[in-house]
């Protein structure tokens, strides 16, 4: 509640305090309190202004959109202000709103994507920057970071000057993959997806499962033909740009009635969404209405409260991850939240812990998004003493230490019990070799019988099969089931036992890259890594960055794990790469092409490589004494110089052309 006695002081605190928690979210993408906290301390300051209007700056927050800029990037000022939304977790200010704006009126009803806003500039068609919404008036310029999003059109049908706004995003799915393979460091979706496009190198960002819908236009003269959101949608979907399903156009009367139904479903959305977007559909209309220093007149968000309980911590104990990551977990009494009964919450690390003041005894606040992991959130009766992590790991008693410069303390331990049972559940999960029949339960048993120690023994467990089938809940037909599976994952290729083994950094998106470039078998790489240009070889392959560089070749080099793949091939896995569709054509053969510029013909220009490593050819992302061939169009820099330098064969688009046609490959 304001405090009325000192109005200018409460005014100074909720800035400072507002404008901590904005550099937290934008700038370091780690937010410490709900958005909705958030909003409450906002409209605070709202009010406190309106009624004191002496006390109002130009500087204050809520006369500012929050700013992402960092010092790293160039900056690019904005054609138009990149403003932010005016929300509300409440329908009678919703109603309020459509009163006032028209309830005759037709309006747009979208998702309102929880991710990070983005400026797409074209210019006469082609895509020229990539810019952060910043502080709405500048903006960094992140291009080559975003560019990495496949589905954002390069170029467009017709030459237009526009810019296109959209929100970057990750789903539930792709960030547990990415988060799993990178041992648990993110905390959400959107944390990941903000931080991704800020990241240094493009390539890092390459490997990162990021996504973009699109949802408004802004032109840089006029917009012939444009009157309505529709049209915009027309235009976006004509130059086959993403955009975010169910969007709908509906008039203010109805609008209640539809967010109800979009109610329904916001749980079960594959992406986060964190509230509902409803915008005019008029253009001339929203034109006339014209928006404040922070955000449009003619739109509101609604937002949907994070789902929070208050339940109490009963224990403390910890998951170790198979990298030998240590997280706490708060042990409650049961909740049911979201549809499910909660017993678990997870407290991320001591960092986190410090800060919420979390120990046993306490009582806290669970939330629960999407798929997420639920989290404690706040703590609302502190407990008697803060919660202090073991120093040593709870399974093995090894010294626990940080790695780097993260939160996390890990078990450095190889042989850690918990963590060879984890990498055990990991090699056998679904998306890995999938073991049907062996799921944690199980393994977890033969794993404490001592029948299982280490991913080969899963291929001697037959020796066991006569015990096992006397052991309670293993009939049969169970244990026919395990003993296919088992047998049927010897089918799989590189693909999937290369990731599967759980080396760090080396996960299924890596290792198909690998492939690609043609190290489609542990051999290669092996060989490779012993090689005295290994390192120049793997810099010039595009998605692998230098952190990914060092840990294969670590990986390549190890003592152990060399003995690992090799009792697995012993064992009847395969450690290469199946024959995927070839062509039979393959005059390519041998030779090493690197692209660089743009193409008529080919667009992406990835299209163009595609059919080079089709047709035998490997691709290359930067020009090497080891590169045969530069394919280049306008626009090519620094790789065309070199390319010459090195003596390189030079190939333009229309030589490909020939190149191609002579070999009788038709174009995609
Ligand atoms: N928890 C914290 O510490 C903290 C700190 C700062 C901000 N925040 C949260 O961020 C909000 C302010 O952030 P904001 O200024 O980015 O505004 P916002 O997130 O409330 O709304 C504007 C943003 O919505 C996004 N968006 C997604 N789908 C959209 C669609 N279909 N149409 C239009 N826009 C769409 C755009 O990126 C746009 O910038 C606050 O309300 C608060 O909840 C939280
Ligand atoms: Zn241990």
């Amino acid at each position: 509640m304001p405090k009325k006695e000192n109005p200018a002081k409460r005014v100074a605190e909720l800035r400072k305090e507002i404008q901590k928690h904005n550099d937290l979210y934008y700038k370091k993408n780690t937010p410490k309190i709900s958005d909705k906290e958030f909003d409450l301390l906002v409209k605070e300051l709202q009010s406190l202004e309106k009624a004191n209007p002496d006390l109002v700056v130009a500087s204050s927050p809520t006369l500012q959109v929050g700013s992402d800029l960092s010092p790293q990037f160039s900056k690019f000022k904005h054609k138009v202000p990149v403003l932010s939304l005016e929300n509300t977790y409440n329908e009678t200010e919703l109603s309020e709103w459509l009163e006032k704006t028209g309830i005759d009126e037709l309006y747009s009803l979208e998702w309102k994507i929880d991710g990070a806003s983005i400026l797409l500039y074209y210019e006469n068609g082609k895509l020229t920057h990539c810019v952060t919404r910043g502080s709405g008036g500048i903006g960094d310029i992140v291009t080559e970071n975003v560019k990495t999003i496949e589905s954002i059109p390069q170029t467009l049908s017709t030459p237009l000057t526009i810019s296109v706004r959209g929100e970057i995003f990750m789903t539930f799915a792709d960030f547990e993959e990415f988060n799993e393979e990178y041992g648990g460091k993110f905390a959400n979706p959107r944390n990941l997806a903000a931080g991704s496009i800020k990241q240094k190198d493009p390539q890092d960002v390459a490997k990162r499962p990021l996504r973009i819908y699109v949802y408004d236009v802004y032109f840089s003269s006029s917009r012939k033909g444009i009157n309505k959101h529709k049209d915009i949608i027309t235009l976006l979907k004509k130059e086959k740009f993403p955009l975010a399903p169910d969007s709908t156009i509906i008039t203010g009367k109805t609008l209640l009635k539809e967010i109800e139904s979009f109610k329904k479903k916001k749980d079960k959305m594959p992406f986060p969404v964190d509230g509902l977007v409803i915008k005019l559909d008029d253009l001339n209309l929203r034109e006339s209405l014209g928006e404040t220093s922070q955000s449009p007149r003619w739109a509101r968000a609604f937002k949907f409260d994070a789902l929070l309980k208050e339940t109490t911590i009963e224990e403390i104990d910890f998951a170790i991850g198979r990298t030998g990551k240590i997280t706490p977990r708060a042990k409650v009494t049961p909740i049911s939240l979201a549809g499910t009964t909660v017993t678990y919450a997870t407290l991320h690390n001591q960092d986190y812990i410090d800060q919420l003041g979390a120990g046993i005894g306490a009582k806290v606040l669970i939330s629960k998004r999407g798929e997420i992991i639920p989290a404690v959130e706040k703590v609302t009766v502190p407990p008697k003493s803060v919660f202090v992590l073991p120093k040593e790991c709870p399974a093995c008693n090894t010294k626990l230490t940080k790695v780097d410069d993260s939160v996390d303390f890990f078990c450095t331990n190889r042989n850690c019990p918990e963590r060879k049972l984890n990498q055990l559940i990991f090699f056998c999960s679904k998306k890995q070799m999938n073991i049907e029949g062996l799921g944690e339960r199980q393994i977890q048993i033969f794993f404490e019988k001592g029948w299982v120690k280490d991913i080969p023994d899963l291929y001697t467990l037959n020796k066991y099969k006569d015990t096992i089938l006397e052991l309670d809940g293993f009939g049969d037909k169970s244990v026919k089931i395990i003993f296919d599976a088992i047998e049927k994952s010897k089918e799989k290729d590189f693909r999937f036992t290369l990731p599967s083994i759980g080396l760090n950094e080396v996960g299924p998106k890596v290792t198909e890259i690998l492939i690609e470039h043609g190290f489609d078998s542990w051999e290669k790489l092996v060989t490779l890594a012993k090689s005295k240009n290994a390192e120049e070889e793997l810099t010039s392959i595009h998605g692998i960055g230098p952190r990914t560089i060092d840990a294969l070749l670590t990986h390549l080099k190890d003592k152990e794990t060399l003995k690992l793949v090799s009792t697995l091939i012993k064992l009847g896995l395969k450690f290469q790469a199946d024959e995927t569709e070839k062509s039979d054509l393959q005059p390519f053969v041998g030779q090493s092409w690197c692209v660089t510029g743009s193409f008529e013909n080919f667009q992406p220009r990835d299209v163009a490589m595609d059919l080079i490593t089709k047709h035998g050819g490997k691709k290359v992302s930067g020009v090497s004494s080891k590169t045969t061939h530069l394919l280049y169009g306008p626009g090519a820099g620094s790789k065309l110089e070199k390319a010459t330098e090195l003596g390189v064969t030079l190939v333009s688009e229309s030589d490909f052309l020939k190149l191609l046609k002579k070999e009788g490959i038709p174009l995609p």
